[in-house]
């Protein structure tokens, strides 16, 4: 269990090597599925309060695919996805904000300030942080082999980011939140991944890493055993061949364009593990898939 003498023990083995993240951006995907019990969220919080006793700019995106689908079926409805994105009508997508920045927002914003720091939590409609444009998203028919259109309903994708806010925020004491929720400049309001959102805040800061938590110890190749490092076209042949299927899909094809985009490092591990945020940037080779250019 952890304790002010851990946390002090902690910060200060931390401090030389955080260092070398001065002052610079470290975006965190905390995934629904990453999200465990209340001591594994307690441990995450006390991460990346860390970072910023550190001197780190530590960023905070969040999902809760599994949360949502607990709600909604609550409501009665069914999830669906296409290619790993939940296909999202407009009572679908009141939902998807009630709960990722409504309550899981604010539920991370406690669990952070309770370790002594300043969270806010914001969606993509928060100071004009993110917009947002109907996704369009294509899937090669298995039956017919020919390309189709999916219509996705209310899920977007990030087009425009503007980091006045974030870089605001930087400067000041607070640690920003972010819910994948943005409007559109159609005045709809759109669910997007939780990955591909991370990777558009990733991108317009040039972060320093793009660390993406979830339930598994990284990209998994087909007997199961982790690939710790994964080149860009080694990855795109993973995905055609169906060895990274379903919420891994968004999650790779975000590492890839992070990396163009100019994002440092991108890794993809365990948040299940204690602590896997410090643990990640305090050893030379982390724990999880580093995705190289
Ligand atoms: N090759 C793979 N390696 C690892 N996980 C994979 C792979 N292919 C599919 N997955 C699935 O992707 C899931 C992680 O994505 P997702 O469920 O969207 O998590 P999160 O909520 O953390 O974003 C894993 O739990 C696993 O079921
Ligand atoms: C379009 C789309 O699929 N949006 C996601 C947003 C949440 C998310 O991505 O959460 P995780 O990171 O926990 O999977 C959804 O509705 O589930």
């Amino acid at each position: 269990m952890d304790n002010a003498e851990t946390q002090a023990r902690l910060l200060s083995e931390a401090l030389p090597y955080m260092q070398a993240y001065e002052n610079k951006s470290v975006v965190v995907k905390y995934g629904g599925h990453a999200m465990g019990d209340t001591e594994l969220g307690r441990a995450f919080a006390r991460d990346i309060a860390l970072l910023k006793q550190s001197g780190v700019n530590p960023i905070v995106v969040h999902g809760g695919g599994p949360q949502i689908g607990r709600m909604l079926n609550q409501m009665g409805i069914e999830s669906r996805f296409e290619g790993g994105l939940r296909v999202t009508d407009a009572e679908t997508v009141r939902i998807v904000e009630m709960v990722l920045a409504g309550s899981i927002n604010k539920e991370i914003v406690a669990m952070i300030n309770a370790e002594g720091e300043w969270a806010i939590g914001l969606c993509g409609k928060d100071g004009n942080l993110v917009f947002a444009e109907k996704a369009t998203k294509t899937m090669i028919d298995p039956d017919s082999n020919i390309e189709k259109v999916l219509d996705l309903g209310f899920v977007g994708e990030p087009v425009e980011v503007d980091r006045t806010l974030l870089d605001l925020l930087a400067r000041s004491e607070m640690i920003p939140v972010i819910a994948p929720v943005a409007p559109g400049r159609d005045g709809a309001t759109y669910n997007i991944n939780a990955d591909t959102f991370a990777g558009a805040i990733a991108g317009s800061l040039n972060a320093s890493r793009l660390l993406f938590l979830t339930d598994v110890p990284g990209v998994l190749n087909k007997d199961k055993e982790l690939i710790k490092e994964l080149s860009v076209s080694e990855a795109k042949g993973l995905i055609r061949n169906g060895t990274i299927s379903g919420g891994m899909i968004p999650k790779v094809e975000t590492c890839i364009d992070a990396l163009e985009r100019g994002v440092e490092g991108v890794v993809i591990l365990n948040g299940k593990t204690r602590h896997a945020v410090l643990l990640e940037l305090l050893t030379e080779h982390g724990a999880g898939t580093l995705i190289v250019p």
